[in-house]
């Protein structure tokens, strides 16, 4: 591709590909120059064309020399607008899901009812690239805006029709999920986290408001999950963009859910669509998976999914990695649940999934991570105490904070925790304390195969853990 094929004029310059690392520049690159939180991008322009970038886009008071300066007041905007042109086509379908917890269940969730409907689709976030064959892992849930364009063009190269993908905040904020049209963009629910980062709930709610602002496509849909308080703010966001709004909840339009019924299995729900009446038996537990799969039927609706089917294939969904699943059973015979709640509301929202279906206790095995939001902690603390039977307060992953300080502001929400650092002592313990009507939960890693301690990935996997601890 040429750059005047990029830009809209004559420049005949080859362009091959793009880079927002200097590290990864190479003769052709354009390369994308911000100002980060770490570092400003800017700092190695000259090292970028030093490797041979044919042009650089960043604010138009940046100093380039020996390239072409793409100035912009948005640098990050207009970069992922050039790099969608240059990596097209995508997926002739792309949806977007936001909300502080059920993006992963979400998108996984839609990937899973599309198949079913005899798409090719694929799923992208916190769980890595995940199609019908295969699943590869990111890193992060949102990668930067290159890695995301060019997986979401590789997957249209296998063959890939239908994609969604996870729009975190972080993402939202930094451009990282931006240039490619996207038909459908779903919020599933606000409850506090990141605010190391944001700074504040009104800031945390802006960045994920983008979504519906900027990135949908005006003649697009928002599926809005209607049982939040912002839910109104949001389709009227949405709204204003051009999209048409589908609430799905208690209090949704497009599907509302008259009703919720735990079986001993997962959950008999009766929703109402159309004007009709469907029931469906949800092979998965917990309020928040009913939430999360109404929302993913909204998403293929809203792209054109059949109402009946769709509804009737949530019979068959598969459990998500990391998100409730039922590790083992302990010798004593009380099941061991792991879950990914690393927020208050969700950690809320996985006790009382699991509240229902325990005669006796409910073990709670929890921490909180390291260089992340420090005002979750004690609020997680508090939901633990209020919900849980018994607590065990351990480690997430420390990252480069001291343990012990992280867990005494978790225990500074809870009265009577025990307190046990090392994680698989914590499983051991409370697998070895669980009788036969108690459930134990193991909540924070979920999927996670790592423990990050200061800047070591120690090997470390909650599901594992559990079943070598329940042998
Ligand atoms: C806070 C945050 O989100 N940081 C991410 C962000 O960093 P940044 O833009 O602030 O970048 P920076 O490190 O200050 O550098 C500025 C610019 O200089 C460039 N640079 C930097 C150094 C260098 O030698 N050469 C160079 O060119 C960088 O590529 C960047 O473009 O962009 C980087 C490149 O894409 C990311 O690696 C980095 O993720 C860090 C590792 C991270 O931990 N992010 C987490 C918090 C995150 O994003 N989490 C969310 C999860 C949210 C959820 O699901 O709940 C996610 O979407 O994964
Ligand atoms: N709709 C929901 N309402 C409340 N809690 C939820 C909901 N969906 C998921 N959760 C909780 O959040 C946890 C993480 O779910 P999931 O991975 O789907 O969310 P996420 O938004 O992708 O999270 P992350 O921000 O880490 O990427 C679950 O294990 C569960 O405890
Ligand atoms: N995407 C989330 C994951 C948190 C997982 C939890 N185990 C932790 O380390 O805090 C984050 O980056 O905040
Ligand atoms: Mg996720």
């Amino acid at each position: 591709m040429r750059l005047g094929a990029l830009l809209g004029d004559d420049r005949a310059e080859p362009v091959t590909g793009f880079a927002i690392d200097h590290r990864k520049v190479a003769p052709g690159t354009v390369f994308g120059a911000f100002p980060g939180q770490r570092f400003n991008g800017e700092d190695f322009i000259p090292a970028a064309v030093g490797s041979g970038a044919v042009a650089v886009v960043a604010a138009p008071d940046a100093q380039v020399d020996g390239a072409v300066h793409i100035a912009d007041p948005a640098p990050r905007a207009r970069f992922a607008q050039l790099a969608a042109k240059f990596f097209a086509p995508f997926p002739e379908t792309a949806v977007a899901v936001t909300g502080t917890n059920g993006k992963t269940s979400t998108v996984e969730m839609t990937r899973q009812l599309w198949r079913m409907a005899g798409h090719h689709a694929a799923s992208i976030g916190t769980l890595g690239v995940t199609t019908a064959d295969e699943r590869v892992t990111t890193g992060l849930t949102t990668p930067d805006i290159v890695t995301f364009l060019s997986n979401v063009a590789g997957l249209a190269r296998e063959g890939v029709t239908h994609v969604a993908f996870e729009a975190s905040s972080h993402g939202l904020d930094q451009y990282r999920t931006e240039g490619l049209p996207v038909a459908a963009a779903a919020f599933t629910n606000l409850s506090r986290d990141h605010l190391d980062y944001h700074g504040t709930m009104e800031a945390y709610l802006a960045a994920k408001l983008r979504l519906f602002s900027d990135v949908v496509s005006p003649g697009g849909a928002a599926v809005v999950w209607a049982d939040d308080p912002v839910s109104g703010q949001v389709a009227e966001v949405a709204r204003a963009r051009g999209a048409r709004v589908l609430m799905v909840g208690e209090r949704g339009d497009a599907l509302r859910l008259l009703s919720r019924a735990p079986t001993l299995l997962g959950q008999a729900l009766v929703i109402e669509a159309d004007g009709a009446e469907h029931k469906v038996m949800l092979p998965l537990i917990g309020a928040y998976q009913a939430a999360n799969a109404l929302v993913a039927a909204g998403l293929v609706i809203a792209t054109g999914g059949e109402v009946k089917a769709t509804l009737q294939a949530l019979a068959r969904l598969q459990p998500v990695r990391g998100r409730l699943e039922r590790a083992v059973i302990t010798r004593t015979g009380a099941p061991v649940y792991v879950d990914y709640a690393h927020t208050p509301d969700a950690l809320e929202a996985a006790i009382a999934a699991l509240k229902p279906h325990a005669q006796g206790r409910l073990i709670l095995v929890f921490g909180a991570g390291g260089d992340r939001d420090q005002g979750k902690r004690s609020e997680m603390g508090a939901v633990a105490a209020r919900m849980a039977d018994r607590v065990i307060v351990t480690d997430d992953n420390p990252r480069s904070e001291d343990p012990a300080a992280i867990r005494r502001m978790v225990i500074d929400g809870v009265r009577d925790a025990v307190e046990i650092g090392d994680r698989r002592e914590a499983i051991a313990a409370a697998i070895g304390e669980a009788g036969p009507a108690d459930i134990v939960l193991v909540a924070g890693k979920g999927h996670e195969q790592g423990q990050v301690v200061g800047d070591l990935v120690l090997p470390f996997d909650d599901v594992a853990v559990a079943r070598e601890c329940a042998r």
